[in-house]
């Protein structure tokens, strides 16, 4: 035999009737106990309006009547009119006594227990009748057999009472029986209700009693997830479940079954399947003795909101014998629910958590019930910290196996979320602590990631700058996408972009290929610290920005985003440049958060140069001398210049093929050289700082100072001739002009130098770069790192290959 339960949304229409007769036909011949809820929503809409009557309320009448209203058109919805009326008769006598009833309590204005109870079961005893008439079913009243008495501030089932009963009843049971979920009596026979939940609780009575062979839960989820689906959207169905795991998930959020309704069906070992109404082929979830072998040893995630963390602390609380006893009482006089305790060992505090509604009242309660400590200071502080969140991981595998909590906290860490307390039962089935409910989605998907998608990895990236760089970033998140999936289990998902005036954000995820076009029709107007305000506000997990832009404005949110645990990848040299200080507070706040930052890309583009270096530097050895050409710009210029080529036209192609910075003055007046020797310096262990630069600009300083750009260009072209005469005259001596960068003897410079054909930097073509590096080890022979060192794929490959390192894949 099975028991079969079907939830109010199961039963909340005509068509979801319909499937649920489909569901009973398909077993068949099997022996089928069904229990129903009220139709959705009618529950509440009852006790809506007995409070309503209560209060005068006269809309409590036309409530009555849409109630009603709801109950008729499902009878005409289900039956053919013949069918309809005798239906309508079937239910007419729980019609006229409701509405004697609401009338009553209108009259009165006085709403007892008892008669909450019979109005609030009316939705049972309505949906029962009509559903059982549509199925064919012999419908059954469990009031005749789920017996209670009010203790402790509610109807309690009498176990052995309600069971004697039910086995009595059994051997009569035909194929098809139906009950009403929740209506249960008391011994005076008056009508009762199981409180919330109550018809799961009826049907796991009937499982228990009948000796089901399953009880069946049916409702509108395919079963318990592994978190909430509303938040993580890549929460899937857990196949299996013990009855330990399912009822502390249950506890803390995960509204699939309620708690104490497993009880019955536990003690009796009935196996429980939760099944949805509205795709019944899904598997579900069983809820059994034994989880099955080899299962994860996390199942689900649960977790609850709108709570309060409440703090009692003093160290006249240390070694106190009967302060929690009185903690405790005090709140429970109150009838608060405590959700969550945790205690240090040192005693000297007691944290619990309480459903927000409650606080203030909790608040007053430890107040006065410590009034006499806190005169004396035995107790220093109450504290109350509201708009909390408490998350669970559940697993009964968790037991004896080390280096959950350490996973769990590692993952929620790293995300920068704070935890204000923990707790953990001796059983080690649960792992509960205490966040900011403003933390607990990124909580979450930290935490279901690390536990239930370990197979891959997600980086969730905020773009700044569509540019000439920007823009070769966006094709390699859009085309490296599958293979990095593949490859490395890593899935990079563009979360947000910003131009210089407007930005998208969706944590959803954004198509990197048309990304730049949704942002010119859609953008929201808005400014680099606006995005940043926004990327924090968000606050999804795993975050990395990437700034391509060359702006000091974008530079300077880097401090900020990584002080929120996001992680910075930059092609922008401004900020690893500015004051030494400052570059150092950015590496150190890195650090201290557990966070990325990485400008691999500031010096040498797609070259391999930092890393080198670091790498060096973590070994042990000292570098004691530089020499580079580190501008493409530069580069291409000296070598592209020719007779029908003068310098002001190579200028502009430089530009024109994304060597230069967008202001290529950037580039000529030397300062795109600085930055990038001033950072090597400075990741080689040197204290520099731009002033400490010895500078020979490229081009007069005259020149460099024009007010604008388009000013520059013309004036420059002044320069072609004497730029023309240099060249021919080293061509003539057998040598190349090179705009060089060296540390030597722990002092930098920039500035024009002459190579013959013995120099490495005279063979070094277009927009290369090269970098000699001597250390301790390369001392005769100096490390060399040579190749393209501007451009945008190139840039644009190292900046993603700086996303990836972050991924740490
Ligand atoms: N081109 C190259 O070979 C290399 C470039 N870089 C660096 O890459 C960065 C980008 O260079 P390009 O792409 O050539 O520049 P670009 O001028 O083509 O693009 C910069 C983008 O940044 C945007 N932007 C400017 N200010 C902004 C703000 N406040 N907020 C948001 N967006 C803003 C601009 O609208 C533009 O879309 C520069 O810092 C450059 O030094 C680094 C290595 C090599
Ligand atoms: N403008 C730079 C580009 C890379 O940083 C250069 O020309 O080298």
């Amino acid at each position: 035999m099975r028991v079969l339960k079907f939830g109010g949304t199961s039963v909340g229409s005509a068509e979801a009737i319909a499937r649920v007769k489909d569901i009973v036909a398909s077993l068949k011949d099997e022996a089928v106990v069904i229990v129903v809820s009220a139709l959705g929503g009618v529950t509440d809409r009852l006790i809506r309006m007995a409070n309503m009557a209560c209060e005068g309320d006269e809309a409590c009448i036309s409530e009555l009547q849409l109630i009603i209203n709801t109950h008729e058109e499902l009878i005409n919805n289900l039956f053919e009119s013949e069918n309809a009326a005798e239906v309508r008769a079937l239910v007419s006598s729980e019609i006229e006594e409701l509405d004697t009833l609401v009338k009553g309590v209108f009259l009165i204005r006085e709403l007892s227990r008892k008669s909450l109870d019979r109005i609030s079961g009316m939705g049972e005893r309505l949906s029962s009748r009509i559903i059982a008439s549509y199925l064919g079913a012999n419908w059954y009243d469990s009031r005749n057999y789920i017996k209670t008495s009010f203790e402790f501030g509610r109807n309690q089932v009498v176990y052995e009472k309600s069971e004697q009963l039910l086995s009595k009843l059994k051997g009569s049971l035909g194929r098809l029986s139906l009950f009403p979920g929740f209506i249960s009596s008391n011994g005076k026979g008056e009508s009762t209700t199981l409180g919330r939940g109550g018809s799961d609780y009826t049907a796991s009575l009937l499982a228990a009693a009948f000796d089901a062979d399953v009880l069946e839960i049916w409702t509108d989820v395919d079963g318990f997830m592994t978190a909430d689906p509303k938040v993580i959207s890549r929460a899937y169905c857990i196949d299996h479940l013990s009855y330990s795991e399912a009822m502390e998930l249950s506890h803390f959020g995960a509204k699939v079954i309620y708690p104490p309704t497993i009880i019955p069906a536990y003690r009796n070992k009935i196996p429980i399947r939760i099944k949805n109404t509205f795709n019944p082929s899904a598997k579900g979830t069983l809820i059994s003795e034994q989880s099955e072998s080899g299962a994860r040893q996390i199942k689900g995630i649960s977790s609850i909101k709108d709570v309060t963390l409440i703090t009692v602390q003093g160290i006249g609380m240390v070694g106190v014998p009967g302060i929690s006893m009185r903690l405790f009482s005090c709140l429970a006089r109150v009838e608060v629910n405590v959700v969550l305790i945790s205690q240090a060992s040192s005693e000297n505090s007691i944290s619990m958590v309480i459903d927000s509604s409650r606080s203030d009242v909790a608040v007053r309660a430890i107040r006065e019930e410590f009034k006499p400590e806190l005169d004396k200071k035995q107790i220093s502080r109450i504290m109350q910290e509201d708009e909390m969140a408490v998350i669970a991981i559940v697993g009964e595998k968790m037991k004896q196996t080390t280096g959950i909590a350490g996973q769990l906290f590692n993952s929620v860490g790293k995300n920068g979320v704070n935890i204000y307390a923990i707790a953990q039962g001796g059983s080690e089935i649960n792992i509960s602590f205490v966040i900011k409910e403003k933390d607990l989605r990124k909580a979450l998907n930290a935490i279901h990631e690390a536990f239930f998608l370990s197979q891959y990895q997600r980086l969730n990236l905020f773009l700044a700058g569509k540019g000439t760089v920007g823009s070769k970033v966006l094709d390699k998140i859009s085309t490296q996408a599958q293979k990095l999936m593949a490859d490395n289990r890593l899935r990079i998902r563009l979360v947000g972009i910003a131009g210089s005036r407007s930005m998208i954000l969706n944590r959803e995820g954004l198509y990197p290929d048309t990304v730049i076009q949704q942002l010119e029709k859609e953008g929201v107007p808005g400014c680099i610290n606006d995005f940043k305000n926004k990327i924090i506000e968000m606050n999804v997990a795993n975050s990395v920005f990437v700034d391509c832009t060359a702006s000091e404005e974008v530079a300077d949110i880097y401090l900020q985003l990584l002080e929120a645990n996001i992680s910075v990848v930059t092609a922008n040299k401004i900020a690893s440049s500015s004051s030494y200080q400052h570059y150092s507070r950015l590496k150190r706040t890195a650090a201290e958060k557990g966070v990325k930052f990485y400008f691999e890309t500031n010096v040498g583009a797609g070259l391999p140069v930092i890393s080198p270096i670091n790498d060096l530097v973590r070994s042990g050895d000292r570098i004691v001398r530089l020499q580079a050409v580190l501008s493409g710009t530069l580069n291409y210029i000296v070598n592209e210049m020719s007779e029908i080529k003068p310098l002001s036209e190579v200028i502009l192609e430089a530009k024109q093929k994304g060597y230069s910075e967008p202001d290529p003055r950037i580039d000529l007046s030397g300062t795109d050289v600085v930055r990038k020797l001033l950072i090597l310096a400075r990741e080689s262990g040197y204290k520099l700082e731009q002033e400490d630069v010895e500078v020979e600009p490229f081009v007069p300083v005259e020149y460099l100072s024009q007010p604008s750009l388009e000013d520059f260009m013309e004036k420059v072209k002044e320069l072609d001739e004497l730029f023309e005469d240099r060249r021919q005259r080293l061509y003539l001596e057998g040598k190349r002009l090179r705009y060089a960068a060296s540390l030597e003897d722990g002092k930098a410079k920039v500035g024009m130098v002459e190579v013959d054909k013995t120099h490495p930097f005279y063979e070094l073509e277009g927009s290369n770069n090269i970098i000699l590096i001597w250390s301790e080890n390369y001392n005769l022979h100096p490390m060399q790192i040579k190749g393209y060192g501007a451009g945008a794929d190139v840039t644009a490959s190292g900046v993603f290959a700086d996303i990836i390192k972050v991924a740490n894949v």
